[in-house]
């Protein structure tokens, strides 16, 4: 991996310098005559991705490890956010799928009266898998946890503000009975992810007007749902909710919906959004959101900012997220938090207080479950004197699960700054072989370079299961394969990663 300087700020450009050596490590977290070492007790608070993929190296390399969590082991990666969600568009993505049925000549039957018959889902029973399926999954991570020996503790934990001579610190959690846990840290990780964002003007009650979180305690879908928020929660809710049938609101506050994400993709899924029969509002702010009793019983209104008025039966209220960083003592500590609330650390995951580590939402890096995974490993690999890279945020690779996932990894802005000339290629799939058989008429594939016949350096892959697609390039961006490399290697036939290589031959001269 490339050298950078783990004292850079996580989202910082990498630097030339050296990655740290295990050895200057163990320099680094030297207190006194007290080196960190094997034995040594590692505190985290927070079991989602950050915490427990920390654990996990932590006991591999020796430590005693307490983990503290108060709600759920997998944290909300596992209990509200990703896998619930990924789970409902399991469905959506199945009945998306039946929508080309009649293109490849497959006819529904079985509606009466001669109708055709129409797929549905019962959203009871959706969300009664959503839900089991996260159990399920928390309950496998809490088996590994066992399993390596990792100590559970089941509670809500805070840091003490003084380093004892020998550089431990207090670390205390409050069990569900009240009863409190001390436990002495030579090394503490904060890990505590963060919260939907709540508007004051918009509080939800769990029944009408919900968070993400509460949207599987729904029994029946709803009738017209409202989606205020199109970042990539409020796209993801809207078009799987759209799939189920439900008819659907989005209040987007940007020009497009999907801000900050490639325009062309974000363009793509608008449009595909609309024809859908999707209502999408745009430069539209949510100012308020009511519940009002109608004569055909509860509605919701959402009031926007210019007067508008959108009256639905349900609203979605996802407009980011908060880091639960208050009431852990981290301040008091000399742990500094930026005026959003984030944990500041370096691309190894220091904060400024010695031999407390942050990863994950609560450090507001790159809210992703693989990024706080590797934050947290990458901060005990540090703390514990192993070999350890930098975070590098060049390589990370993110998938929106839209109907079609739009995939990205590395660069994917041409740069004009750039000394070197990044060149870039579209390719549309409509014209791939595989695509027309399967019956796909939009996404695409773009690929980018630093040169002509150089190096690949990102991509975007607009696509079903773009997220798998995406593998080949996330491999070329990380070990920097050129485009020649790429395209010389055999693809099948017909193929969608066809279009890939294609791209890549593209980009063989300028
Ligand atoms: C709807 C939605 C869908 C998403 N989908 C994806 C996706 O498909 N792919 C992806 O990579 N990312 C996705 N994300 C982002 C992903 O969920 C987060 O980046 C990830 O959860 C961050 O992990 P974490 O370990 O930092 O925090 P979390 O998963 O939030 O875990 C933190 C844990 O800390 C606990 N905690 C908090 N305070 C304390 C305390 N004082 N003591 C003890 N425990 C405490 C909390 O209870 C929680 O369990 C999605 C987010 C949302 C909102
Ligand atoms: N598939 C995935 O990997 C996945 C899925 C969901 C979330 N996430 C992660 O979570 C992060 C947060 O995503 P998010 O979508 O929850 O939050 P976000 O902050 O990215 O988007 C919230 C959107 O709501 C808009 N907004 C704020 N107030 C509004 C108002 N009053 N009316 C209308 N719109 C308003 C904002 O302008 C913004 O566009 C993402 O950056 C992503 O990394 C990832």
């Amino acid at each position: 991996m490339r050298g950078v300087n783990p004292d850079a700020p996580a989202h910082s450009a990498p630097d030339p310098r050296p990655a740290p050596t295990s050895e200057e490590n163990r320099r680094d977290q030297g207190v006194g005559a007290s080196p960190v070492r094997e034995g040594s007790t590692v505190a985290i608070l927070g079991g989602g991705p950050g915490g427990y993929e920390a654990a996990l190296v932590a006991r591999q390399l020796g430590a005693r490890v307490v983990l503290i969590e108060r709600h759920g082991i997998g944290g909300s990666a596992v209990l509200t956010d990703v896998v619930p969600s990924k789970t409902l568009i399991a469905t959506a993505e199945a009945l998306t799928v039946t929508e080309q049925a009649a293109e490849l000549g497959i006819a529904f039957t079985g509606g009466g009266d001669g109708q055709v018959g129409r797929l549905r889902a019962d959203l009871g029973v959706v969300n009664r898998r959503v839900v089991e399926l996260a159990r399920n999954q928390s309950e496998d991570i809490r088996g590994s946890l066992e399993r390596a020996g990792v100590e559970l503790v089941a509670g809500s934990g805070r840091i003490g503000a003084d380093l004892s001579r020998l550089g431990q610190r207090e670390v205390h959690a409050t069990l569900a009975d009240g009863q409190e846990q001390t436990f002495l840290a030579d090394i503490v990780l904060v890990a505590t992810g963060a919260s939907p964002r709540v508007l004051p003007t918009a509080e939800p009650d769990g029944e009408r007007i919900l968070t993400w979180a509460q949207m599987y305690n729904l029994d029946e879908a709803p009738e017209h749902l409202i989606v205020v928020g199109s970042g990539v929660t409020g796209a993801e809710f809207a078009g799987a909710y759209n799939a189920l049938g439900t008819a659907v609101t989005l209040v987007s506050s940007r020009e497009h919906v999907l801000p900050g994400e490639d325009e062309d993709a974000a363009e793509l899924i608008e449009n595909v959004f609309r024809r859908r029969g999707m209502t999408v509002l745009s430069r539209s702010r949510a100012a308020a959101v009511r519940r009002v009793s109608k004569d055909d019983g509860d509605a919701v209104e959402v009031e926007l900012t210019d007067g508008r008025v959108v009256t639905g039966s349900h609203c979605l209220v996802a407009v980011g997220g908060v880091p639960n960083t208050g009431g852990l003592g981290l301040e008091e500590a000399g742990v500094e938090i930026s005026a959003a609330g984030h944990i500041e650390v370096d691309r190894v995951s220091r904060t400024t207080a010695l031999r407390v580590y942050a990863a994950g939402d609560c450090s507001g890096v790159l809210p992703l479950a693989s990024v706080a995974a590797m934050q947290g490993r990458i901060a005990m690999w540090h703390a514990l004197g192993d070999a350890v890279s930098p975070l590098d945020l060049s390589e990370v690779t993110a998938n929106i699960f839209t109907a079609p996932e739009i995939a990205t990894v590395g660069v994917t802005v041409p740069r004009e700054d750039e000394t070197t000339q990044v060149v870039q290629t579209y390719l549309p799939l409509a014209r791939n072989a595989r695509a027309k058989m399967l019956g796909i008429t939009e996404g695409f594939i773009k690929l980018f370079a630093n040169g002509p016949g150089g190096e690949v350096i990102g991509g975007v892959v607009v696509a079903p299961r773009a997220s798998e697609l995406i593998y080949p390039i996330s491999l070329a961006v990380a070990q920097r394969l050129t485009v020649d490399d790429l395209a010389k290697v055999f693809t099948i036939y017909p193929s969608l990663t066809g279009s890939i290589s294609e791209a890549a031959r593209r980009l063989h001269r300028a």
